[in-house]
């Protein structure tokens, strides 16, 4: 079975950062942290309102950093200027509520085709790997390919926070919607909310190739620190990938 690729999404560094307004925790030390720690990628999302990652930020991932960057953005003209102007590895495109406190859902691709399309062709045709951050729905997957994306990222949100059979529930979701990535050929990934606790189910998917994982990394590593997190989180991958 393929490698499973873990890309560590350091947002939530530049929150702790933000709440002081200062320079201290650094989000591009903590991707080079993450980058000795095994990881095989960094995502950071640049939000509309910056709460977190801020343009700088992004520069400096785009700029210093040896592993692929994924840039989380919105479909909106001002973060497709920043995505062409950077060239990161990837970019996924994920939906924004400024009322939001995280990434609430998947985007609606399927609702906005004719939008999408344009925007993800100017993206694939600077070289960047475009992802569509989606709910596990084959509609949306359908969309997803309809608009030229060449990856998914299912949202891991609802299983995460769910229990018991509608946990399960949720994983039968995620794991259908893999088997039809692959099927129509779309490279698939996961993420949102995974943590030590819920990541084995997902990591055991086969069709599966990268897990993007953030807010628990940096919230485990007040704990354990930042590399012990990563490392664990790698290790439970592999395991699952093993069984
Ligand atoms: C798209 C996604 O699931 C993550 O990047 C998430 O957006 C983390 O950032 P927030 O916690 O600001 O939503
Ligand atoms: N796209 C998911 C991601 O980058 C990380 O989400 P989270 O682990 O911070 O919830």
């Amino acid at each position: 079975m393929s490698r499973l690729r873990l890309g560590v999404n350091i947002d939530h560094v530049a929150t702790i950062r933000n709440a002081r307004g200062g320079r201290h925790p650094d989000p591009v030390r903590a991707a080079h942290m993450a980058a000795a720690a095994g990881a095989d990628g960094i995502t950071a999302h640049l939000r509309e309102d910056r709460r977190h990652i801020s343009d700088r930020d992004m520069e400096r991932l785009a700029n210093e950093i040896t592993l692929p960057l994924n840039f989380e953005m919105a479909a909106t003209e001002e973060m497709v200027a920043i995505a062409l102007r950077h060239r990161p590895h990837a970019a996924c495109i994920v939906p924004e509520r400024r009322e939001e406190r995280t990434t609430e859902g998947g985007l609606d691709v399927a609702g906005q085709l004719s939008v999408l399309k344009p925007l993800v062709g100017r993206l694939v045709e600077a070289g960047i790997r475009v992802s569509m951050f989606i709910e596990a729905d084959p509609r949306q997957l359908d969309a997803a390919k309809a608009v030229g994306a060449p990856v998914v990222e299912l949202h891991t949100g609802a299983y995460c926070d769910a229990e018991g059979a509608d946990r399960d529930r949720e994983l039968t979701r995620i794991i259908a919607a893999a088997a039809h990535a692959h099927a129509i050929g779309l490279e698939c990934h996961a993420g949102h909310g995974l943590s030590f606790d819920t990541v084995k189910p997902v990591a055991a998917i086969p069709t599966i190739m990268e897990l993007n994982i953030g807010h628990f990394l940096v919230g485990e590593a007040i704990f354990i620190g930042f590399d012990a997190s990563i490392r664990h989180m790698r290790q439970l991958m592999d395991e699952a990938r093993k069984a």
